[in-house]
């Protein structure tokens, strides 16, 4: 509660000396008390130092501009408080130093006045991206006062292309407004450039929720509402984030979410035709193919870094107890291009000290290398954003549909990482190569690509975006805290 009245003046002075809280969240409970009566001698009214999004001093009174709770989003207010006159008691505290110190307080570690090269896809998910930019967000950054460069996307490909020229020192963020195919996009745009590595580190990715999995936002914003994620933008800090190299012929790929093969890429990728149902259209495609007991079989070769679900718990209670293993250097200004590829390509030899088993009977493939994939989904819980690993799940399909449902429910309970026929992994590369299957789905980031073999090779803290908190927010695996 940051702004309260004070009729018997015992708190006066403090305010000016509010300090900056470390990160701008809903934690930080008192900036404290006007300095001044209230012209009405009235009681008090309180803002939540995160949701303040803007204050000045204008006609002579303090103008708050701040996102208020309603239902389950908020809405833009203004809060006036005239100013006493005549003039200020000597020793109070000058009102444009108060709200100097008001803006340093309600924004922390966060940087104020963002500028954004904004991008909308109008036709993301079930649609809307658009009402949400004009009724839900634009109006939150203007009240933040940052810099906007708006553009409605008028075809696929052109976020890519729009990310690959974009001059980097002219903005903070690169925003998307769309499902995670923009973000997915924007990554493989700056990993275009000739200077990739420094285009990478230097604008951070952002995104707000207007697709079906909003699997980005969920992640890093902590919502799939575009309102409290606009806000999360507002206040949100640069995050360093992993960022995977997919290999398939003679191409290169950047990938920030997921690759999958079998029941999950079908269940996305095969029932785009029921893009208007939003998410449920994952959840029916699911069910089906759990049903038939669908098998993929593939070869996979994998380097494998934290195995056993202990020694994945331990792994992220380290990680997540000390921030320093998950910060990176940002890369020198020297740095060009993408980084090397430590393991070849797909067309290289397997490396020789990779795990190499054939598959017969898995009817789920996953790599994740964020927590939530969809809403209530939160399939990879020990998913950490930079400690180099991507999290490798499997399950076999030969086995009764109950049992598999039963794990796939347990998702959204947070029991999945410990159900027994999940296979969970820690691994830093991959190759993956179908088998006896004439064409099927594989999904990047929720984006297709041919049916043929590809290598995965994970990059730790080559990409940045901007989250809420600086880590995912997700719970991590059930128990990690007592591991
Ligand atoms: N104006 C447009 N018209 C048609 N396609 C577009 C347009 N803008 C972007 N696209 C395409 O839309 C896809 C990205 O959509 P989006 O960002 O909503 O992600 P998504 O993963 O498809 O969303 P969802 O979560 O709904 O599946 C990309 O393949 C992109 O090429």
């Amino acid at each position: 509660m940051i702004l309260l009245t004070d009729p018997d003046g015992k708190s006066r002075k403090k305010a000016a000396k509010g300090k900056a809280g470390k990160q701008p969240s809903e934690d930080i409970s008192c900036f404290g008390c006007l300095p001044w009566q209230a012209a009405d001698g009235k009681g008090k009214h309180t803002i939540p130092l995160y949701n303040v999004l803007w204050a000045e001093v204008r006609d002579n009174a303090l103008v708050v501009d701040y996102a208020a709770p309603r239902k389950s989003s908020l809405k833009l207010q203004q809060w006036t408080f005239a100013l006493p006159t005549p003039e200020l008691e000597t020793g109070d505290p000058s009102p444009e130093a108060f709200v100097a110190a008001l803006i340093a307080a309600a924004y922390g570690e966060a940087k104020p006045r963002k500028r954004a090269y904004v991008l909308i896809n109008p036709h993301s998910g079930p649609g809307g991206a658009l009402g949400k930019w004009k009724k839900h967000v634009k109006p939150f950054f203007e009240a933040a006062r940052m810099e906007l460069d708006v553009v409605t996307l008028s075809r696929g490909g052109e976020a890519t292309e729009l990310s690959e020229k974009v001059d980097i020192e002219r903005f903070d963020t690169i925003m998307a407004l769309s499902g995670d195919g923009t973000p997915y996009e924007i990554f493989n745009g700056l990993g275009k450039r000739p200077d990739a590595a420094k285009a990478l580190a230097k604008i951070a990715v952002s995104h707000i929720p207007c697709g079906s999995g909003n699997a980005f936002s969920l992640n890093c914003n902590g919502s799939n509402d575009a309102g409290v994620s606009a806000l999360a933008v507002v206040k949100g800090v640069v995050m360093p984030l992993d960022l995977v190299s997919i290999t398939q012929g003679d191409r290169r790929v950047l990938s920030f979410l997921s690759q999958s093969l079998g029941i999950i890429a079908e269940s996305d990728l095969g029932t785009e035709n029921m893009r208007w149902m939003g998410n449920k259209r994952f959840e029916i495609g699911l069910a089906t193919r759990v049903l038939k007991k669908k098998c993929y079989p593939f070869d996979l070769s994998v380097k494998v870094e934290v195995d056993g679900k202990e020694m994945i718990k331990q792994h992220y209670k380290k990680h997540v107890e000390d921030h320093s293993l998950l910060s990176v250097d940002a890369v020198t200004d020297g740095a060009e291009g993408l980084p090397q590829l430590k393991y070849g390509t797909v067309q290289d030899e397997v490396p020789a000290d990779w795990e190499t088993q054939s598959y017969d009977n898995i009817g789920t493939f996953y790599v994740g290398n964020m927590a939530y994939m969809s809403p209530d989904a939160n399939f990879f819980s020990a998913a950490l954003p930079t400690d180099g690993l991507m999290d490798l799940v499997m399950m076999p399909a030969n086995i009764s549909p109950m049992a598999v449902t039963k794990a796939l429910l347990s998702v959204e309970t947070g029991k999945f990482f410990d159900n027994p026929i999940v296979s969970y992994k820690k691994i830093s590369a991959y190759r993956i190569t179908p088998r006896n299957q004439q064409d099927g789905y594989i999904s990047i980031d929720g984006e297709r690509i041919p049916f043929e073999p590809f290598q995965a090779e994970i990059h730790r803290g080559l990409g940045r975006v901007i989250s809420k908190r600086g880590l995912y927010e997700a719970e991590g695996p059930t128990g990690w805290k007592e591991a």
